[in-house]
């Protein structure tokens, strides 16, 4: 089966879509007929504890297919096994918690994903130099796994997620449990990536979205109910002047969709 990859930052075809997406976790209707586009540059998806944010990058990451709907990936409708081997090296995933065997170096961790995910050998040093550069965690390649802190943790976690150049990287909290500086890092790190990739990244934290994202989705109890940019967001607060654009200014625009369906934050 042939794909076509899109890794063009023009943002005119989507690198993911999904249209009305529908998820059942047995009476739990976790999405309820979604429809989205994921294109390069970076998208945060935004919802309260249970909204379906997990859910939503479980199928982007192929790991699971909708009950009812489609999700396409890389231009190709993701159905059947066939289709999904032969879109999964082209996507990098950082979940909420990842694995890791304690004793093994930085390098070791991201040369195993490397191998993993089919990098050709030949290849394989050099883009692990490339993932540990783009991290910054090239000081600290020789050091064991169970000897970094929670921010270098999280960094080889996207260096496993980006070593083999996926065009479409899919981060779950990434910024969970970092300090206020290393957040800020953070933010840097995944405005980077989104110039290469389609970057898709589900976060609770209005100021993340406010520095890094391109685009937001606020998915509320299963539906998607707000799609636009991070201006567009504040700007559904009463009284927005329509520029401002923080951290308050996008709690306030994700509070006003939030009431405006109902829904508890
Ligand atoms: N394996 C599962 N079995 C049953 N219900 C589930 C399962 N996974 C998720 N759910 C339910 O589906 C809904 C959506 O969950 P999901 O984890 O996608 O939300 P989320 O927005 O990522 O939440 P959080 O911010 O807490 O991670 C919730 O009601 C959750 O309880």
């Amino acid at each position: 089966m042939s794909v076509t990859i899109h890794t063009t930052a023009a943002g005119n075809v989507p690198t993911a879509t999904v249209k009305g997406a529908t998820v059942r976790y047995k009476t739990v209707v976790a999405l309820g007929g979604v429809d989205a586009e994921f294109h390069p540059g970076t998208t945060a998806l935004l919802g309260p504890n249970g909204a379906g944010k997990t859910t939503l990058l479980s199928l982007l990451s192929t790991a699971r297919q909708p009950d009812e709907g489609k999700v396409s990936l890389l231009g190709a409708p993701v159905s059947g096994r066939a289709s999904v081997r032969a879109v999964r090296e082209q996507i990098g995933v950082l979940p909420q918690a990842f694995g890791y065997y304690p004793r093994f170096t930085v390098r070791e961790f991201i040369e195993y994903a490397a191998w993993l995910r089919k990098v050709p050998r030949p290849e394989r040093a050099g883009r692990v130099r490339e993932a540990l550069n783009l991290v910054e965690l090239e000081k600290y390649a020789d050091r064991r796994m169970g000897q970094l802190s929670g921010g270098m943790l999280r960094r080889a976690g996207i260096a496993q997620a980006v070593v083999n150049r996926p065009a479409l990287v899919l981060l779950d909290e990434p910024t969970v449990g970092l300090d206020p500086a290393q957040r800020i890092g953070f933010r840097a790190l995944i405005q980077a990536l989104g110039e290469r990739s389609a970057v898709v990244m589900s976060t609770h934290l209005a100021e993340d979205v406010a520095q890094v994202s391109d685009r937001i989705h606020v998915l509320l109890e299963g539906r998607m109910r707000f799609t636009g940019t991070a201006v567009e967001l504040c700007a559904q607060a009463e009284g927005h002047d329509g520029e401002t654009l923080n951290g308050p200014a996008v709690e306030a625009g994700y509070l006003a969709v939030v009431e405006r369906n109902g829904v508890s934050a």
